[in-house]
């Protein structure tokens, strides 16, 4: 296989050409430029809306389950291509190959998923208490612009494609900066699965080569984002101009609470698995740890152990269980909340700052403050980074209560061997997920959302086809009612 270069997708064309300068992509474990990424402008964005228009027209007007057959071909082309994929998100974002490669596979199932959807699209008919019947007919809304982030660069676009596509709209997929490969591969992948010209198209670059001409542009009927509450709220705000539909997948700062009952040496490790999995760099990776003070210690020593046992290094190496950060800027983030902790009273028990031996790639150890304070900023920044945060409690409605008081609320979790507190903490955690006993909580077949300032909107499950649709009603008879 020739060694590939990121590409912009319009209509059924590939190009690299561009108005404005290209950006380099750099491969976090070593800090050296891999190759460089066009950086398409707004012309590339009048380009490919002429494109969504006629692939729109085209698209919408084929029956739902002939997407279906598109769709699994898609998911088909994915697995082909795992492998590329795999290696791809390695080097560009830093995942340890293996589960870059779990993602490709995970990716292919959200479009599986969601052809079950396209081929169950049905409308209603129902009589109408004035005489006559509704029609209820379910719509596309249209031409999409979705934008995704770097740290799951295939999951999170296949997220949006799949109900999308499966709706009847087409995409312009604005992938990360930083994993253009990924976005590239994926366009491929559509492109073989033989969808028609200018049903998915990939624009490259910089956001702000794009991003705005997109908001603007009336024709863009939806949005839909990955990525920080900071974008996302600027995004929302912009869309209010063209009164775009929006889905809002934003930042996260999840609370993990240990209960006493809990089986805590099996919690400790399954914790220290899923907070460290990604480098931290995952949405809903459990960042505030509320230890009930009869068990803190026996978690605490089950957990630093587990994280010590990690092997930070090359993520293409098969004994990697760490890699690096994805970008530098996201090691002086985490110097700095980790300092101010220390300096509000935290205890630093380990890690803490770059991993000097690997000084060349942006790795951070794997790092556990102990006793930090509400105070402290990393209790209400999301640190999405390989950092614990663990205090103590004694109370478990305080406990809710220090877990509820972010202006996060996409994912929760909690240990405890009593149903009774299980269903307490379900109902009384903020938050669009919550994991009892377990961290799984990313399912194709179900929902994935957050509420508060963690977003808007449905991803993930049957429901997340209607974020794509309008459902319109006809009132229709056959003759004219008496006025
Ligand atoms: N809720 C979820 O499902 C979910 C999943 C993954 C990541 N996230 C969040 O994403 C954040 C991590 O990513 P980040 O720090 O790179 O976030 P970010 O918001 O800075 O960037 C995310 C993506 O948006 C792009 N972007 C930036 N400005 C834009 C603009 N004006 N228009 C369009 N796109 C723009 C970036 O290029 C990047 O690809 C964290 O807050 C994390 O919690 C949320």
């Amino acid at each position: 296989m020739p060694e590939q270069h990121p590409k912009y997708l319009i209509g059924d064309t590939w190009g690299t050409a561009s108005d404005l300068p290209p950006m380099a992509v750099v491969n976090p474990a070593t800090g050296d430029t891999l190759y460089e990424v066009p950086c398409c402008s707004p012309k590339h964005v009048a380009q490919a809306l002429q494109h969504a228009e006629a692939g729109f027209a085209e698209w919408s007007a084929i029956p739902g389950w002939q997407r279906a057959q598109y769709l699994r071909r898609i998911a088909e082309e994915i697995v082909k291509r795992r492998e590329d994929f795999g290696r791809a998100i390695a080097t560009e974002m830093g995942r340890v190959h293996a589960m870059a490669i779990g993602e490709a596979d995970s990716a292919a199932q959200q479009f599986v998923w969601m052809a079950g959807e396209a081929e169950r699209l049905f409308g209603q008919t129902i009589t109408s208490r004035f005489g006559g019947h509704l029609s209820i007919t379910p719509e596309p809304v249209g031409i999409v612009a979705a934008f995704s982030p770097w740290n799951f660069p295939l999951g999170l676009p296949a997220r949006k494609l799949a109900p999308a596509l499966a709706a009847g709209c087409v995409v312009i997929l604005r992938p990360s900066e930083q994993t253009p490969l990924v976005g590239t591969i994926l366009g491929e992948c559509c492109q073989a699965a033989g969808l028609p010209s200018g049903v998915v198209q990939i624009l490259q670059g910089d956001p702000q080569g794009v991003s705005p001409a997109l908001m603007e542009a009336e024709a863009v009927r939806k949005i839909s984002f990955t990525g920080s509450t900071r974008v996302g709220r600027l995004l929302m705000a912009q869309s209010a101009q063209t009164v775009k539909r929006v889905s809002m997948e934003l930042g996260g700062h999840a609370p993990l609470i240990i209960c006493p009952d809990a089986d805590v040496p099996a919690a400790a490790r399954l914790a220290a698995k899923f907070k460290f999995m990604n480098t931290g760099q995952i949405c809903g990776s459990p960042s505030r740890f509320f230890l009930h003070e009869e068990v803190a210690e026996a978690f605490t020593e089950v957990f630093m152990s587990e994280a010590e046992n990690l092997r930070i290094g090359d993520p293409m190496a098969s004994e990697t269980t760490m890699g690096p950060m994805a970008s530098p800027a996201q090691l002086d983030k985490l110097e700095r909340l980790v300092s101010d902790a220390v300096e509000r009273g935290a205890t630093l028990r380990l890690g803490g700052g770059r991993a000097r031996e690997q000084n060349k790639g942006f790795f951070f150890t794997p790092t556990v403050l102990e006793n930090v304070t509400d105070d402290a900023e990393i209790m209400s920044e999301e640190p999405f980074g390989p950092v614990a945060s663990l205090t103590t409690y004694s109370d478990l409605s305080d406990a809710i209560a220090r877990a509820n008081s972010t202006q996060y609320g996409l994912a929760a979790y909690a240990f405890t061997r009593s149903e009774v507190v299980a269903r307490r903490l379900s109902a009384e955690l903020q938050s669009g997920m919550v994991g009892i006993n377990n961290f799984q909580l990313s399912h194709f077949e179900a929902p994935f959302s957050g509420v508060k300032h963690s977003g808007v909107g449905i991803e993930g499950g049957q429901m997340a086809i209607n974020e794509y649709l309008t459902f319109k009603t006809t009132h229709a008879e056959f003759e004219v009612p008496a006025a």
